[in-house]
């Protein structure tokens, strides 16, 4: 459906915290999960409510707004969509979580997929796919392929980073999805890797390299 870049001051300011050389693994970890917890908040903005008659404290019946019966899958993409889950769960924490693993080849830059499980009911579910890094758009193309193919109908994307020629690559492929972003970037380098960016995001959260 389009693209939606967060300008809100506190996202702003913690990813350009991400984007410093020598961030601490622990610190670029906490980040993550701090955008995925607020990309999260932007992205459910416009769930459905419905009323709910119960007792308060006093003893008086009320009416209450809770969500209508929408059920979530998150999914992230292995590894570094990992490193947004737990801000994504703190708030949904009733969400089934919906594995999928693609690693980028080096030489191709084309998506290799090695896993998937999904949560039951996937085709009732809406799916929030989390990933910091949308480059060339392959992962995510794939990733999408994947949900649509086991019925999912609704899916929203949530990225700390998007590569305008992802964004793009995703919006032609899947144009019925919607994506959440911290930042849209300048554009990839000869390796596929994002300018400004983050670096290789999972190498970051996981301390590897
Ligand atoms: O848009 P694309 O060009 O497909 O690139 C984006 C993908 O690359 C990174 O994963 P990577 O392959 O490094 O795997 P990792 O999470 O295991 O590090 C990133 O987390 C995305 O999944
Ligand atoms: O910039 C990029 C591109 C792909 N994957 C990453 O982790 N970073
Ligand atoms: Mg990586």
């Amino acid at each position: 459906m389009a693209l939606h870049v967060i300008t809100h001051p506190l996202i702003q300011h913690k990813l350009g915290l991400m984007r410093a050389q020598d961030i601490s693994t622990k610190a670029f970890r906490e980040l993550a999960n701090e955008l995925g917890n607020l990309l999260t908040y932007e992205a459910t903005k416009d769930l459905t409510l419905e009323t709910q008659t119960m007792t308060s404290w006093s003893g008086d019946d009320i009416t209450v707004q809770r969500l209508k019966g929408k059920k979530v899958t998150i999914v992230p993409i292995l590894r570094a969509g990992l490193g947004m889950l737990d801000g994504v769960l703190q708030l949904i924490p009733s969400a089934k979580v919906s594995v999928v693993g693609l690693y980028r080849d080096e030489t191709t830059l084309e998506p290799v997929p090695y896993y998937e499980k999904f949560a039951g009911n996937i085709d009732e579910r809406m799916a929030l796919v989390i990933d910091p890094m949308l480059a060339t758009g392959g992962t995510m193309v794939a990733t999408l392929d994947m949900l649509k193919a086991k019925g999912c109908q609704e899916i929203r994307v949530l990225v700390l980073v998007a590569a305008p020629e992802g964004v793009k690559r995703v919006l032609e492929a899947h144009p019925d999805v919607t994506i959440y972003a911290a930042g849209q970037d300048e554009r990839l380098n000869e390796h596929g890797y994002i300018l400004p960016g983050l670096g290789d995001a999972g190498d970051k959260i996981f301390g590897t390299k």
